[in-house]
């Protein structure tokens, strides 16, 4: 196995565009597979980390980890994926082996999550090099790059079946949004409320409808979500903006007799996860954080919303197990039962991978989706 020279966006620096250029991708370690990225979604969380608002964000970087691409080689240790297969790279690693895989409780598998934050393969170094400088890895995916290199715990073989600039989606956005909805126990016949109708929370809509909730609000700033968001299943669109007398949270919980059954946060604001807690119904209602707040800011409310019984709590990546569960998502998809293609509203080759960061902000964009071919 050689090094591939191939191009990447790279991010020299933290909010500033990235850059284009050619980049040196190590062959894979034993225990890595190395793969070409045909496709990536930009997520908000690239945008968070790239402005300079993740604590763990390292520079220079190439980010990006909504991928979908194919096998290209394999280190000697990984006998779950083989070249030629069509994959998905997992910022939530599956390993089967750890105490959180394990636990059964979570899908929080920890086996390679600390060297991942650091920004490093797991054992320390990485596999990029541009102008003989190292280059960290993001979310142990780097799907900003045509080829990638990710630990053998961190990617999913998905059918062949999937279009993969439709497949990238479930590697973040899609699969988060419609994972937390979904695997809530007591969704079915709930009235639900979902703060920010981006990728993640249009999802969530989904997700909710899928899970029988009865009353779907959507919320958002921006009025041109609400077609979207009715299409996915809401019953009632709010823009707090234009809500003059009373928080948001107090107009929820009038129009709902008492509060909802469940909240999404899929803004990263800490200011609508407090809306979102407080207008949860006593006794029994529960907020589940899913936005990214920035490095520095905190949450909080009064302690009586919880002695009063209200649950808050958080979801990455909508609580799916990469290996386990994702190839059955993506048969979901393709049998269509769960909507892919709606959120791929724009798309942008390799080149203008700045302008797909300008598009998040419009109104009309879901998701958009790079060609890195
Ligand atoms: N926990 C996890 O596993 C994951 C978390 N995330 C996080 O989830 C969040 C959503 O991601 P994504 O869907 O990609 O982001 P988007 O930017 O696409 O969507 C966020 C939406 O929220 C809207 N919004 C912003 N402020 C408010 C507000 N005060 N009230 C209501 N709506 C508001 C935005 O409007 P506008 O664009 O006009 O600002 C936008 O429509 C991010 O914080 C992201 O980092 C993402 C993936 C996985
Ligand atoms: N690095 C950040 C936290 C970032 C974060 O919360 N990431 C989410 C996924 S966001 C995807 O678009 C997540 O899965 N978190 C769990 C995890 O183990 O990282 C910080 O330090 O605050
Ligand atoms: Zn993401
Ligand atoms: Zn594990």
């Amino acid at each position: 196995m050689s090094i591939i020279t191939c191009k990447a966006a790279i991010a020299w620096e933290a909010g500033k565009d990235l850059v284009v250029e050619d980049i040196q991708v190590l062959p894979p370690g034993p225990e890595e597979v190395r793969l070409k990225v045909d496709y990536t979604g930009v997520c908000h969380t690239d945008a968070y980390m790239l402005n300079g608002h993740d604590s763990e964000g390292k520079f220079p970087v190439v980010a990006g980890h909504e991928g979908a691409g194919v096998v290209e080689s394999v280190g000697s240790q990984v006998t779950d994926v083989k070249v030629g297969d069509h994959v998905i790279p997992l910022y939530t690693a599956e390993c089967k082996e750890c105490k959180f895989c394990k636990s059964g409780k979570t899908n929080l598998c920890q086996r390679v999550r600390s060297t991942q934050g650091q920004g490093v393969m797991p054992d320390g170094t990485v596999r990029f090099k541009c102008r003989g400088q190292d280059i960290y890895h993001f979310m142990g995916c780097s799907t900003f790059s045509q080829y990638t290199v990710v630990s053998k715990h961190s990617v999913v073989a998905v059918s062949k079946e999937a279009p993969k600039e439709k497949a990238c989606l479930l590697g973040c956005g899609i699969t988060t949004g419609y994972g937390a909805a979904t695997k809530q126990q007591h969704i079915k016949g709930s009235q639900v409320a979902i703060f920010g109708v981006g990728c993640v929370g249009l999802a969530a809509i989904q997700g909710a409808k899928a899970g029988g909730a009865t009353r779907i609000i959507a919320i958002d700033t921006n009025n041109k979500k609400e077609s979207f968001a009715k299409q996915h299943g809401a019953t009632d669109f709010i823009n707090p903006l234009e809500i003059k007398d009373k928080s948001i949270q107090e107009h929820l919980v009038e129009i709902t007799d008492g509060g909802l059954d469940y909240t999404f946060d899929c803004t990263g604001n800490v200011g609508v996860m407090r809306s979102a807690l407080e207008a949860c119904h006593k006794g029994w209602g529960e907020s589940i954080i899913i936005g990214v707040a920035p490095a520095g800011k905190e949450i909080s409310t009064r302690p009586f919303q919880l002695v009063t019984g209200r649950v808050w709590k958080g979801s990455a990546f909508g609580g799916v197990k990469g290996k386990s569960e994702l190839p059955g998502i993506v048969l979901d998809y393709l049998n269509k039962k769960l909507d892919v293609d709606s959120f791929h509203t724009h798309s942008r080759p390799l080149a203008e991978i700045n302008e797909a960061f300008h598009d998040m902000h419009g109104g009309d964009c879901i998701r958009c989706v790079v060609d890195m071919k």
